[in-house]
């Protein structure tokens, strides 16, 4: 059935230049409202980034006890109270599922009870990964629906330690772990074959706590001793690499295009998807790198490339999760085959994002072949000329905008709401730098 709702349409046909400035990274700016929450004290957040899915977990951070106010574009106060106290209302997490996994986890540990719910697609992902070991240490949870699935009731106080060792590397299932164990008795480890990221590791040192981190034959062991008390400091937020990947996949598939990000976050631990692209030969250079707010950051700049397909290394995943959706919507433009393999998380996203960017890359023309943890795209011609359906799922809309400024066709996505989950000036950026995007 058509669908009256809002669509968004590129066009191809318009070289992109120029520079713009990333917007701030969404797992940091969750880490500091939650934190800043937890804490005894002021955090004062400058660089924040304004995405619903942030918005909610600030919301949240009130509803817990906070206070929470916005000083201006980006810059926040969040005044914690050295702990959560039970909220009046549920806590709608909206489509954010690093924001519902990580409160949990917060606030398993304090003796109070608080309702969790989201949107549709947060309502089918799975929750029982942090659940799971959040019940081990002594939180209670009451499920309305479905076991797993939210909404669910979390009731918590005094926990115990546990030891974890990750089965997938999932930065939301360490952190909640960690947030839980910051209240819970001895001291809890997380052990992780392949790392990922360690934004929750380094913002808890900067709000006082000792975390210790050791390599071992087994990989990473995370440890944390309970009863460390959180203080307020400031945290100034780099910009996301995730949201920068799409104004920079678009310098390199659109011909004529040179884009620069500035202030772009080079956490090793995020950017897979820029070594991957210079191993496809994209034209990528990393200016004026410094540190900022305790992450190396760097201006990157893009430009048109004639791209070659390659086997991304399986073990490059963790570090490049979010990103598969724009790099397959990159590789269609490249000559030969991009493998991608070991993905099978992106089926649990805000959308199952194999099936996802099968179907929206086959309706657009691209030879794609669907794996059960993977998919390979085959480049050549992208005929574009489609509506792509995007499960309310924010990269998988941005990835087809991407390609349609590409493609022989305009391209057409919808919901196109939910890109403000992460990327509020979007159309608007992809449009000063000359795209058409409307
Ligand atoms: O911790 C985080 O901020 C995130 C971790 C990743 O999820 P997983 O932990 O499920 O891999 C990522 O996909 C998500 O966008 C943000
Ligand atoms: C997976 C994502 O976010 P979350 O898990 O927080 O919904 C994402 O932003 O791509």
């Amino acid at each position: 059935m058509a669908s009256n709702a809002p669509h968004l349409t590129a066009r191809p046909g318009h070289p992109l230049k120029g520079t713009v400035r990333a917007p701030g990274d969404k797992s940091i700016s969750h880490r500091s409202m939650i934190l800043g929450a937890m804490a005894s004290g002021v955090t004062e957040v400058e660089g924040l980034l304004e995405g619903d899915d942030v918005l909610a977990t600030a919301r949240a951070a009130e509803a817990f006890g906070a206070t929470v106010e916005k000083l201006g574009g980006g810059r926040w106060r969040v005044t914690g109270r050295g702990g959560f106290q039970t909220p009046t209302g549920v806590i709608d997490c909206g489509n954010a599922g690093t924001g519902v996994r990580l409160l949990m986890g917060a606030a398993a540990g304090y003796p109070i009870s608080a309702t969790f719910d989201g949107d549709a697609s947060l309502r089918s992902r799975p929750m029982g990964r942090v659940t799971d070991h959040l019940t081990r240490m002594g939180a209670s949870f009451d499920w309305s629906g479905k076991p797993g699935l939210l909404p669910a009731t979390l009731t918590g106080g005094m926990l115990s330690a546990i030891d974890h060792v990750q089965t997938v590397a999932s930065a939301q299932v360490k952190s909640a772990i960690l947030l839980a164990g910051l209240n819970a008795e001895g001291t809890t480890s997380v052990t992780e074959p392949e790392k990922s990221r360690d934004h929750t590791e380094r913002m808890l040192r900067a709000f006082g706590a000792a975390v210790d981190v050791q390599e071992d034959g087994e990989g990473w062991i995370i440890r944390l001793k309970g009863g460390q008390p959180l203080t307020g400091t400031a945290v100034s937020v780099p910009g996301d690499p995730s949201s920068a990947a799409f104004p920079l996949a678009a310098g390199l598939i659109v011909p004529g295009s040179e884009v620069t990000v500035e202030g772009v976050m080079l956490n090793p631990l995020r950017t897979g998807l820029f070594d991957t692209w210079i191993e496809m030969g994209a034209d990528l250079t990393i200016a004026n790198r410094r540190v900022s707010g305790g992450e190396d950051v760097g201006d990157i700049t893009a430009r048109h490339s004639a791209l070659k397909g390659v086997v991304v290394p399986e073990s490059r995943a963790a570090s490049m999760i979010d990103e598969y959706p724009i790099l397959a919507a990159t590789a269609a433009f490249a000559s030969g085959e991009t493998v991608m393999r070991g993905v099978g998380e992106m089926r649990v996203k805000e959308s199952d994002r194999i099936r996802l960017m099968v179907d929206g890359l086959r309706v657009c023309g691209v030879a794609v072949e669907e794996e059960p943890d993977g998919f390979i795209v085959t480049g050549g011609p992208v005929p574009g000329g489609a509506t792509v359906h995007t499960a309310h799922d924010h990269r998988i809309a941005m990835s087809h905008l991407v390609l349609g400024l590409a493609a022989e066709q305009p391209v057409t996505v919808d919901e196109p709401e939910m890109i403000a989950t992460s990327f509020p000036g979007f159309v608007e950026m992809m449009n000063g730098l000359g795209g058409e995007v409307g």
